[in-house]
C-alpha cells in the first residue's frame, strides 16, 4: 500500500524538526505542505493568527478540537495553554490519528492534548464521566461540514457549554457550513464573529467564525 500523504508529513517532522519544540514541529509541518504537498491543516497566516489570538483571548483550563488531522492546530493550540491546561482532540480517522499521536509526542505537549480516536457523535456523550470534563472552555470545530451543527447541538444537549464557552469554526466558507452560520447567529444563543480568512494557497476565499455562548437561553 503507498504511503499516505499524512505519513509523510510525519516522516518530514521526523527528520527535520527539533523533538520537544513545539514551534519547530509546526513549522515544518508548514513548510513542508507549502513546498512539497498542500495539506488541509496548514492554516494560512490570517487563520493562524485568528486562531491564536481567539485562545489567547479565552484563555482556556479546558478546550477540546473536533478534527484532529495531523495534530497541527493541536500543537498551535497547546503551545497557548496555560501551565495545567488541557486539550482534547477527536479524530474519526485511525491512520490520521496515528500520525497526529506521533506528532503530538515529538513536539513534548503529550501531557497537555490528548488525541480520542472515534466520532465526535460517540465521545462527546461520554466527555463528562469519561475524561472528567465539566463545561469546554473553548472548541474548535474543524472536522467535517456536515457535523459542525450536528455536534454544536450535542454540546448543548449534553450541557458542555456554559456562559462564555467560545466555539471557533474553520472553512464556513469554504467549503461552508450555511447550516451552522444559521444556527449559531439566529438561535439566541450565542454572540458571532466573523474572521475573513482564505484557504490556504487557493485564492479561495474563506473565514472563521467566533460563537459566544450566552447561555441556555
Ligand atoms: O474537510 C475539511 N475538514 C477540516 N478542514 C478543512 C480545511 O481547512 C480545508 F481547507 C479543506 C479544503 C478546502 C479546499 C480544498 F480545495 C480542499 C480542502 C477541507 C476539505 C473540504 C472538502 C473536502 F472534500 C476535503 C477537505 C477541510
Ligand atoms: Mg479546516
Amino acid at each position: 500500500m503507498d504511503e499516505l500523504k499524512e505519513q509523510r508529513i510525519l516522516e518530514f517532522v521526523l527528520q527535520n524538526a527539533v523533538r520537544g519544540d513545539p514551534q519547530s514541529v509546526v513549522d515544518n509541518i508548514d513548510q513542508y505542505c507549502r513546498h512539497k504537498e498542500w495539506a488541509m491543516n496548514v492554516g494560512d497566516e490570517k487563520e493562524r493568527q485568528t486562531m491564536c489570538r481567539v485562545v489567547e483571548e479565552r484563555a482556556p483550563s479546558i478546550a477540546l478540537e473536533l478534527g484532529t488531522y495531523c495534530g497541527y492546530s493541536a500543537v498551535r493550540i497547546a503551545k497557548l495553554l496555560k501551565p495545567g491546561a488541557r486539550l482534547l482532540t477527536i479524530e474519526m480517522n485511525p491512520d490520521n490519528a496515528a500520525v497526529a499521536k506521533q506528532i503530538i509526542e515529538f513536539a513534548g505537549v503529550q501531557n497537555t492534548v490528548q488525541v480520542l480516536e472515534g466520532s465526535s457523535a460517540d465521545i462527546i456523550p461520554n466527555l463528562k464521566e469519561k475524561y472528567q470534563v465539566d463545561t469546554l472552555d473553548f472548541v474548535f470545530l474543524d472536522h467535517w461540514k456536515d457535523r459542525y451543527i450536528v455536534d454544536t447541538k450535542l454540546l448543548e444537549e449534553c450541557c458542555l457549554l456554559r456562559t462564555g464557552s467560545v466555539l471557533l469554526a474553520d472553512n464556513v466558507v469554504y467549503p461552508g457550513i450555511p447550516d451552522f452560520l444559521e444556527y449559531v447567529r439566529f438561535c439566541g444563543r450565542y454572540d458571532c464573529t466573523n474572521y475573513p480568512s482564505h484557504v490556504q494557497y487557493m485564492n479561495k476565499e474563506d473565514a472563521l467564525e467566533k460563537a459566544v455562548f450566552k447561555g441556555y437561553i
